[in-house]
């Protein structure tokens, strides 16, 4: 196996009754992008909280870039950037001062500052804003700022908290074009999100729910063993049909897409056509057809979303 960068064991973090994160176990590989994948309030902050020592679990085992966390905390900061779900930027400072700034906070000496923000600059395209004041700035513009500043000081460990949530489809894109660039660098990244889309992108994923970890994997690998089959259902009353089918235990969802529902059914089922037809007497002239699995299949399939 490759060199792990993170090893969790057995983790959980409880404020008063709640559990935020609860037993939760990771190995990440160097150089992978790693996504935590789940709804508000899962845990996934948290967890990176956890990860990178701001938080002491409550109970379990950390060792993230083979320091023991949060005991060796301190070391471990100077190695890892971190790229909060509010961009932490100073909206009064410029884009150059923001860099410089950050830079100095990871004792980078003059010498090589200069050098290195204009790299930055560069590199995320900020080169004609550096005179501009952060307030003024676009989100995109704001989110390539955050992540020059996340990686000022090369850090082998990336975390980002849900990185994109501020800004449009292809400033997205671009952003996961830069943490491509990343990773074949070396660099481990971990990342939270709740865009399927974007946990799709990952080397391998966690999702999370109400603090645990239902499933873990690559993309491909959950869409592979997640135990069912999918039936596109093209007919009428849809509504109703829906809650007949998610009263029946093989059913594991029925989701409405457009004029579509998207039926998930056990895969102990062996043909899950015929089965339908015959366990609704309505679906006899309605149009089924087998479809491709896909990551938001996979995650009402593992957490509680696959009832609503
Ligand atoms: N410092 C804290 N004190 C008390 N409860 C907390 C604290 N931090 C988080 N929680 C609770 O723990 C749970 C998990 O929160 P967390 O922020 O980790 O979730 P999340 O998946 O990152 O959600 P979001 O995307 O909304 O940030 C929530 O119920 C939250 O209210």
């Amino acid at each position: 196996m490759s060199e792990l960068v993170i090893k969790a064991h057995n983790v959980t973090k409880q404020f008063g009754d709640l559990k935020a994160i609860n037993n939760i176990s990771l190995n990440v590989e160097k150089g992978n992008i790693y996504g935590f994948l789940g709804p508000n309030g899962c845990g996934k902050s948290t967890a990176i909280r956890v990860l990178t020592g701001l938080l002491t679990p409550s109970t379990g085992q950390v060792e993230v870039l083979g320091l023991s966390i949060p005991k060796q905390a301190d070391a471990l900061r100077l190695k890892i950037g971190y790229m909060t779900q509010k961009f932490s930027l100073y909206e009064d400072l410029t884009v150059a001062e923001n860099l410089l700034f950050m830079g100095q906070i990871y004792g980078i000496s003059s010498a090589q500052l200069k050098n290195r923000c204009q790299e930055q600059m560069q590199t995320y395209g900020l080169d004609k804003l550096q005179k501009q004041i952060v307030g003024g700035m676009s989100g995109g513009q704001k989110q390539r700022l955050s992540l020059a500043c996340a990686t000022i000081n090369k850090p082998e460990l990336l975390f980002l908290d849900e990185p994109t949530s501020a800004v449009d489809p292809e400033n997205r894109r671009n952003f996961w074009e830069k943490l491509f660039d990343l990773s074949e660098l070396g660099t481990t990244i971990l990342v939270t999100t709740h865009y399927m889309d974007e946990a799709e992108r990952c080397h391998r994923l966690a999702i999370m729910e109400s603090g645990v970890i239902r499933a873990d994997g690559s993309p491909e690998e959950l869409m592979r063993t997640m135990g069912v089959n999918i039936v596109e259902v093209k007919t009428t009353s849809l509504r109703s049909l829906k809650s007949k089918l998610i009263a029946n235990k093989q059913v594991r969802s029925a989701a409405q897409l457009g004029v579509r529902l998207r039926v998930l059914v056990d895969e102990q089922v062996a043909n899950p056509i015929e089965w339908l037809k015959s366990q609704f007497p309505e679906l006899q002239q309605a149009e089924l057809t087998l479809a491709r699995p896909t990551l938001e299949d996979v995650f009402v399939s593992v957490t509680g979303a696959s009832r609503t």
